[in-house]
């Protein structure tokens, strides 16, 4: 019998073996991505007894020829409801029309992490010499920052009114043609982000938490990020973490914090990967950051992610990547990035034997020079297949 996935009186998640879960198609590739995505979850829960109902709900385009409305209030009470779904990846236009979506459900639902680990499989062709030293798992602030979209339009009233107050209040002088956008960064987001970095950097064994941040120069917001990250070490992590200054670099066996400034950044996760651990940032930075690393490791088709609210429990898993609307329904991309993004989920859920099965199934078709046009590219002697062959190619190696 079908359940819902619960939660237990201490927090934690009741999962029955034949969870309900919502997912998305999601816009562009989601019609090629989702059903060879669920192909391999389906085969993989099915040989350890699992089995998910999958429920499909509403967001997108899909959603507003269907329905008028873009993300209908059904499709946020499902997610609410069921606590853990995944998605497909949802189209927002540029310089106009609605707000993002993703953005939309990040907020409603108040996932205020999104947590993108960065790590190579064996045999992912790469453009760097070392991509086995990349192992970084983002922790992205969510629901803040100019990303939260408070902004207001060129030449408009309320571009107006606002400039006026600004000028009034503060004296800051603003072009008469410029729009304005709004950058809160809050203690109470930084913290609970800063916190659950470091929580699964204690409990998962890793050795550092880099906060990237922009502080010298936005300074009463990025700067104040870092500033609460090391309060927090101090206020609830002493006995298992420590500030970079308050140790001298030397953590012993603590998580050593420490901070680096997001332009340099960029470039040292290229030239000393084995630096970064783990990072905790704000929400433009954490999105540059998780593209831009994930090209070490074989790029955006096969970089996953989770956006989680680790108190009420939600999490919704999708791909770092968009829909690349150029390729959608050629059953041409690679559906690596969902499908890892459903292993993400299935280690959430607790259930480590399917999805240390997909990983190693993927390894092995990855290892067989069986991949999608993207490897292919930058592979000697590989079998460009179709994204649904790919999946097919995954479940016979389970
Ligand atoms: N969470 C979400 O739902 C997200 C939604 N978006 C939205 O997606 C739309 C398109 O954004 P865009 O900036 O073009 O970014 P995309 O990530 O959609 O695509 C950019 C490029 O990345 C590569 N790529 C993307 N997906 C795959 C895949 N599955 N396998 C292999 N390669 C892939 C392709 O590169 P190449 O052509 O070189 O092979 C593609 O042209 C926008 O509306 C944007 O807002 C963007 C990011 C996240
Ligand atoms: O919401 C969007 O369209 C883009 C989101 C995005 O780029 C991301 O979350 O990485
Ligand atoms: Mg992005």
């Amino acid at each position: 019998m079908p359940e819902k996935i619960s939660t237990n009186p201490d927090g934690s998640l009741f999962v029955p073996e034949n969870p309900i879960i919502p997912f998305i198609e999601g816009d562009g590739t989601g019609v090629d991505i989702w059903p060879a995505s669920r192909l391999v979850f389906d085969a993989a829960c099915a040989k350890y007894g699992h089995k998910v109902q999958w429920k499909e709900v509403l967001a997108g385009e899909k959603a507003f020829n269907e329905t008028g409305e873009w993300l209908p209030n059904e499709t946020v009470e499902a997610f609410r409801e069921y606590l853990i779904g995944i998605k497909g990846p949802l189209t927002t236009p540029v310089g106009g029309g609605i707000r993002s979506l993703n953005v939309a459900l990040r907020q409603i639902l108040d996932l205020y992490v999104c947590l993108r680990p960065v790590r190579y499989f064996k045999g992912v062709p790469s453009p760097v010499k070392h991509p086995e030293k990349v192992d970084m798992v983002i922790f992205r602030e969510n629901t803040e920052d100019v990303y939260a979209g408070m902004e207001v339009e060129a030449f408009t009233k309320e571009a107006a009114k606002l400039r006026e107050f600004l000028l009034e209040s503060f004296g800051w002088q603003i072009r008469d043609d410029a729009g304005i956008g709004v950058k809160p960064i809050s203690e109470t987001g930084s913290k609970r982000l800063i916190r659950a970095a470091l929580n699964y950097a204690i409990s998962r064994g890793r050795r550092s938490v880099t906060l990237v941040h922009k502080g010298n120069i936005q300074k009463f917001t990025e700067g104040a990020f870092r500033g609460w990250g090391y309060d927090l070490v101090k206020e609830e992590f002493n006995d298992k973490a420590v500030s970079w200054d308050d140790c001298g670099g030397k953590p012993g066996d603590k998580v050593l914090v420490k901070d680096a400034i997001a332009d340099i950044t960029l470039q040292q996760v290229l030239t000393r990967a084995e630096e970064f651990d783990v990072i905790a940032t704000m929400n433009l930075n954490g999105d540059y950051l998780s593209d831009a690393l994930a090209a070490q490791v074989g790029g955006i088709g096969i970089a996953p992610g989770g956006n989680i609210n680790y108190v009420t429990g939600h999490g919704v898993f999708e791909a770092t990547h968009g829909t690349a609307p150029k390729y959608a329904g050629l059953d041409k991309v690679n559906p690596g990035s969902v499908i890892l993004s459903g292993v993400m989920m299935f280690e959430h859920l607790g259930w480590f034997d399917v999805a240390n099965d997909i990983v190693a199934a993927l390894e092995k078709t990855i290892a067989d020079k069986i991949v999608t046009y993207d490897f292919a590219r930058l592979m000697d002697g590989a079998t460009e297949v179709k994204c649904s062959e790919f999946a097919s190619a995954i479940v016979d190696r389970l």
